[in-house]
């Protein structure tokens, strides 16, 4: 057994005996209620779930085992002559609950090369699709594509019994990750470049690898672009909707393959995952409008009105949760203002900051006006040659696998079930109101 499956598989035991312990003690304590309004309102802030990878604070942020952005890119290990930690150590973290050493980083980095291999039914199913498909549909299918490999539905149908499904899943989840990169990479270049394919680079690690074999190698920032980017975009605690829709498909003890791909569905809609490209769409078609890429603040004023007007809503504002500005916005605008010297989109992102919060606001309903992740991102991506914006979300969906899959093997560790909630029909809340108001 590997030393990462050996630390998870004692930490994972110790939990699961705790929580049995701790659930016949506790388990009938009520800690949350839930109230009609949440019923109709996309369930914000309903405590349902267990997720140990990661824990949002509606004003700090979120928290990675307990630790913020700011404090992971200082612990976590880094690659020779890179500020931005490897993302192969947040998945570590992620996993076990502790900072990897370097060594430990570079096992990992080493583990994932090994299994990173496409099968050649996945290109071939690629090449089949016409190169208008989005991205997205690329990625989920391409995913299903490696299901006939999994080990956790070739276990389950020889008779796996329930305390092994996690190495199963550990096995499914580490394949699977080491492949994405290619995966992605692949869409991208038959996408976007001709069907003209990079090879990989094995003296690189996995981010870097991800950037190498996208083809853009002109700057080495971009690689510490894409060890940040792939590090901040991971994990969001269960709730948001690609984390929770992995989560369910996973209760029903699909594998991670079918698991991954309907999260990945989830994050290709344009209130989650798909805002990356939308915000950029956005930006160019304000500049196009404008005829200009330095507008005045009245400018963007007016462009954001009209925009509200319509009856759209401004991509990159707003959260569920988050009530202040989201740090993985405030990492990304550090690397900017670190790398990325006088860049047109780049500014008009930096004033979009001031101007859009107060117009929110001023809407009386937005409840949080400040930008999210995904407000700044791609105005990066751009400003490194990385333009087909279509593809944007698939980089998020590599990094988000990481999180959602070393959520889904404690999952499987700690015996969750069925995911399996109690709808109710309007009528019922209605008759459930006269009941009460009967009862007083
Ligand atoms: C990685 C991520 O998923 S981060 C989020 C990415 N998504 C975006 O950036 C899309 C733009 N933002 C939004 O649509 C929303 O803020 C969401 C979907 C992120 C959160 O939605 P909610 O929790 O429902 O937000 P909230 O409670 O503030 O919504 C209240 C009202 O404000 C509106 N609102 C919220 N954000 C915005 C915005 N950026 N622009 C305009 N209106 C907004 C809502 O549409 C809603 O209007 P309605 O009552 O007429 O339907
Ligand atoms: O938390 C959410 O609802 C959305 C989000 O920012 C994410 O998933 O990264």
């Amino acid at each position: 057994m590997d030393a990462l499956k050996q630390k998870f598989a004692e930490k994972a035991a110790a939990l699961f005996q705790e929580n049995r312990a701790m659930l016949k003690e506790h388990g009938d304590k009520i800690i949350d209620q839930v109230a009609i309004r949440q019923l109709y309102g996309g369930m914000r802030g309903m405590k349902s779930m267990i997720w140990e990878t990661s824990e949002l604070d509606a004003y700090e942020g979120i928290r990675f085992r307990g630790y913020s952005i700011r404090e992971l890119r200082k612990l976590l290990p880094k690659a020779p002559n890179c500020k931005e930690p490897l993302p192969e150590g947040l998945f570590w973290l992620m996993l076990v609950g502790e900072i990897p050493s370097q060594e430990e980083v570079n096992w990992l980095t080493e583990e994932w090369k090994k299994r990173g291999e496409l099968p050649a039914r996945t290109t071939a199913m690629l090449d089949a699709m016409p190169a208008d498909t989005h991205p997205m549909t690329q990625l989920s299918m391409g995913i299903l594509s490696l299901q006939n490999d999994s080990v956790f539905a070739k276990r389950y149908e020889e008779g796996m019994p329930k305390n092994e499904y996690w190495d199963a899943y550990y096995e499914d989840s580490m394949n699977l990750i080491a492949k994405l990169p290619r995966l992605a990479a692949y869409i991208y270049r038959r996408t976007f470049h001709n069907n003209e394919h990079i090879a990989a680079d094995p003296s690189l690690d996995w981010g870097a690898n991800f950037a190498h074999m996208l083809g853009i190698s002109e700057h080495a920032d971009f690689k510490s672009l894409m060890r940040l980017y792939l590090t901040i975009h991971a994990d969001h605690e269960g709730g948001n909707a690609s984390a929770h829709s992995t989560h369910l498909v996973g209760s029903t003890l699909s594998d991670p393959y079918y698991s991954l791909s309907g999260g990945m569905n989830a994050l290709a809609g344009p209130l989650h995952g798909l805002a990356n490209q939308e915000v950029i769409k956005w930006i160019l078609e304000m500049v196009e409008e404008l005829g200009t890429d330095t507008p005045t603040n009245e400018q963007i004023t007016e462009y954001i009105n009209q925009t509200l007007e319509a009856g759209k809503v401004i991509p990159g504002y707003g959260h569920a949760v988050l009530r202040q500005p989201d740090p993985r916005y405030i990492a990304q605008r550090h690397f900017a203002e670190e790398y990325i010297k006088d860049d047109a989109i780049v500014s008009i992102v930096w004033k979009l900051f001031t101007i859009v919060p107060p117009i929110l606001q001023d809407l009386g309903k937005v409840k949080n006006p400040w930008p999210n992740v995904d407000a700044h991102s791609g105005a990066l991506l751009m400003h490194y040659g990385l333009k087909e914006f279509s593809f944007y979300t698939v980089l998020f969906g590599v990094s988000r696998a990481m999180g959602v899959l070393a959520a889904g093997v404690w999952s499987r560790a700690l015996g969750m079930p069925l995911e399996r909630p109690k709808s109710m029909t309007s009528k019922a809340i209605k008759e459930f109101l006269k009941k009460s108001t009967v009862e007083g």
